[in-house]
């Protein structure tokens, strides 16, 4: 969803702000128009009044006779000619030119905004009627959903054969505009698509009910008529199979009422949201076990200001650092990224969606002294961190997940078959480790979940997450396996840096040993 990236939405602002702008001066015109035509009507009216007093003495009148036969020609020409100025043609023009010019979101982009949310709505189990309230999971935001608003939910998910969200969205939609005193949308358009998604989840007779309803509205609406005849014949063939069969068996109709495919396919999908959701299943276990402490490596600088380590798992060994990117560097690093982050986009693997804006800052970018610096002690706090070699490590790769924006479960080392394309030919082998810094709190969703091992790390400005991808060996460890949750509400930063086998050998000797089990071979 290209647009529900933070500066995707705030460029759109400023083009709304454009727009509104726009029609405010078309609106001005119109005016003026009317206000000149209004005051050639008034002129007409009161000289047209005049001589209906007296109409003779009026027309006897030479001046009279003479005015009145201009009124008719040249100045009825010019009304004429005001009447037919098109006063929007320019303003029609500029909107062109900002829709050709400006980042404008296309009917694709709706669809990917719909979709994120009834992901979030799916995610983080949001009741529909909460959240056409504005509410999230129980906090209380200021947006609203109008009838009209839930309606185009419920066309988005239509459009995508999606009939679970379909009938969620036209339920809420109907209840709405109910309650709403200018109504946003037509009652009959909500029962149209609510019938058809009903009749699509199975239920021939409520869809036959919900059709007649809407022709009591609109007695002429060919569609609902045509609908009509189906589904009644529908109904009468059922009967007769019924009769036929002389049992009440259940009928094989064309029931469609699950979540869309891509909701299920993926291994673990329920776990994966659960941990979302806050809910982690992490084994007591490990928990008891899992211990802050401080780290200085023997190293005199350190020790002065060792790191605050927090233990957020053990085998696969998941830590989180605190405090250790500055306000100041989180800037630099934001700034460097932003004018390239507006249209980059990430391509999910097994969805194909796009999925976030990220970016990758290169070394050979053109950076002023006191950014070359943070990028540079970034990365030596990294060395310090991990006690790894920078020498292979890849540049920062900055991500921003907007409203929905996640990135599905995956693995951040190269699997067997995929490493001759991956890493091989750069010479710097496999990922090896991962630092995750967190650039941003959020206000609800985003975290960092390992579905295999049930550990949720949250996001919080300042702070890293790091954990080792290979094990000694240089096999991948499949318990590393993670994902970024949806960000429901506010927006998520992150930057990764990924370090690389090559250059490890002295800090981090390979060693023989197996992984008990090997997931991903
Ligand atoms: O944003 C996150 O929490 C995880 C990002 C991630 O896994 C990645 O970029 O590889
Ligand atoms: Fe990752």
């Amino acid at each position: 969803e290209v647009f529900t990236a933070l500066v995707d939405l705030e460029e759109s602002l400023e083009t709304e702000a454009l727009l509104i702008h726009t029609l405010r001066n078309y609106i001005n015109a119109e005016e003026q128009k009317l206000d000149l035509l209004r005051k050639y009507v008034d002129i007409y009216q009161s000289q047209h009044d005049r001589a209906m007093e007296d109409v003779t003495e009026y027309i006897s009148n030479p001046i009279n006779a003479y005015t009145l036969v201009k009124r008719l020609t040249t100045d009825w020409d010019n009304v004429e000619a005001l009447m037919a100025t098109q006063v929007s043609t320019d303003y029609l023009n500029n909107i062109t030119f900002f829709k050709e010019t400006r980042m404008f979101p296309n009917n694709e982009d709706l669809n990917g905004a719909a979709v994120a949310l009834t992901r979030l709505q799916d995610t983080y189990k949001l009741d529909t009627s909460s959240l056409a309230r504005g509410e999230l999971n129980g906090v209380k935001y200021s947006a609203e959903l109008t009838a009209a608003d839930c309606f185009e939910l419920g066309r988005q998910s239509y459009n995508n054969g999606d009939y679970y969200h379909t009938l969620l969205w036209m339920k809420e939609a109907e209840e709405r505009v109910n309650s709403e005193q200018n109504q946003t949308i037509n009652y009959s358009d909500i029962l149209e698509y609510l019938a058809f998604s009903i009749y699509k989840q199975g239920d021939l007779s409520l869809a036959l009910t919900l059709t007649n309803k809407l022709l009591e509205i609109v007695p002429t609406h060919s569609r609902a008529l045509g609908n009509k005849i189906f589904y009644e014949s529908e109904l009468e063939r059922m009967v007769e199979t019924k009769k036929k069969k002389g049992d009440d068996e259940s009928e094989d109709v064309n029931v469609d009422n699950d979540q869309p495919e891509h909701y299920q396919d993926l291994y673990g999908k329920d776990h994966y949201e659960a941990l979302c959701r806050g809910e982690t299943y992490i084994s007591p276990q490990v928990e008891s076990k899992l211990k802050c402490r401080y780290l200085s490596r023997n190293d005199p600088f350190l020790k002065l200001a060792p790191f605050k380590i927090e233990e957020a798992h053990l085998k696969p060994d998941l830590y989180i650092f605190h405090d250790v990117m500055s306000d100041a560097e989180i800037e630099t690093v934001k700034r460097l990224a932003l004018p390239r982050l507006q249209r980059a986009t990430v391509q999910n693997s097994q969805t194909g969606e796009l999925e976030t804006a990220q970016y990758r800052i290169s070394k050979s970018a053109w950076l002023k002294e006191h950014e070359h610096k943070h990028i540079a002690d970034i990365s030596q706090r990294v060395e310090d961190m991990t006690g790894l070699s920078m020498k292979t490590a890849e540049e920062l790769q900055v991500v921003n997940y907007g409203i929905g924006g996640h990135y599905e479960p995956h693995f951040d080392f190269a699997r067997r078959d995929e490493m001759k394309n991956a890493f091989q030919t750069l010479g710097t082998g496999n990922r090896i480790a991962t630092v995750l810094f967190y650039m941003s709190d959020v206000a609800q969703g985003g975290a960092t979940v390992f579905p295999m091992v049930g550990a949720a790390l949250w996001p919080k400005k300042g702070t890293a997450a790091f954990w080792f991808n290979l094990y000694p060996s240089g096999d991948g460890d499949a318990q590393t396996r993670h994902a970024a949750c949806p960000v429901l509400a506010g927006s998520k930063w992150v930057s990764n840096k990924w370090i690389h086998e090559y250059e490890q050998e002295f800090r981090r000797p390979c060693t023989l040993e197996r992984p008990p089990e090997d997931l991903t071979a």
